[in-house]
């Protein structure tokens, strides 16, 4: 779905810009669900109270170290149902349009101190995405040194989480995609 709706709006004669983001809902879909999927921050940062504070009944002295659970928030059945499967469509309208998800501002922390690389992050998950899957096929793979994906297809544990080694096949759709890559590559190097 997310190749089909590239080659809609490039006809597979170029690689996907920013220009195109408004009409990749898709994609946009895809990387959201990516960040609330595999959390990479999954209790954020540590915060204190600044002064006494009441919530849901409990009271919270100034001066409490307060750690968000934001795996659980990203997790939560009632919000996002079957929460371990990716699934970008949760993202979608009923009529294909991007919408937002409760708490998924949340990835980045909060208040003075939220990530200032959000944006980074936010640009270079679209471009990325968006760029790869207009001209290759990634695809799952087994082998001998990391043993069957599902195994491995966990992420590691700690304040910041990323996956597990895994392989994966990535090969160019069609001969035209590989002559994309290799002139955008040569454009590159020529700059
Ligand atoms: C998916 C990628 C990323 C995630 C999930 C993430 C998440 C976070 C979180 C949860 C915090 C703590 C915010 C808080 O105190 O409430 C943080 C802080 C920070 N992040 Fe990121 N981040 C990511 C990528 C980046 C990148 C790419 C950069 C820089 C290019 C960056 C720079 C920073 C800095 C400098 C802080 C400290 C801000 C401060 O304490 O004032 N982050 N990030």
């Amino acid at each position: 779905r997310a190749q089909a709706e590239i080659d809609a709006i490039t006809g597979g004669e170029r690689l996907p810009s920013f220009s195109d983001r408004s009409v990749l809902p898709y994609i946009e879909a895809v990387c959201k669900e990516l960040l609330r999927w595999r959390v990479v921050t999954p209790i954020g940062a540590p915060h204190a109270t600044s002064e006494d504070d009441i919530h849901e009944g409990y009271f919270i002295p100034k001066g409490t170290l307060v750690i968000p659970n934001v795996w659980s928030m990203l997790n939560d059945p009632a919000v996002y149902p079957d929460p371990k499967t990716f699934n970008p469509e949760r993202f979608l309208t009923d009529d294909g349009q991007f919408k937002d998800g409760p708490g998924l501002t949340g990835v980045f922390g909060g208040g003075k101190r939220i990530c200032p690389g959000r944006f980074i992050v936010d640009n270079t998950l679209f471009i990325s995405i968006a760029m790869v899957l207009s001209v290759c096929t990634v695809g799952r793979k087994d082998d001998s040194k990391y043993g069957p994906l599902e195994r491995n297809e966990h992420m590691g544990s700690g304040l910041v989480c990323f996956p597990q080694p895994f392989s994966c096949t990535i090969v160019p759709r069609s001969k035209k995609a590989a002559e994309i890559v290799v002139s955008a590559v040569t454009e590159t190097s020529d700059q």
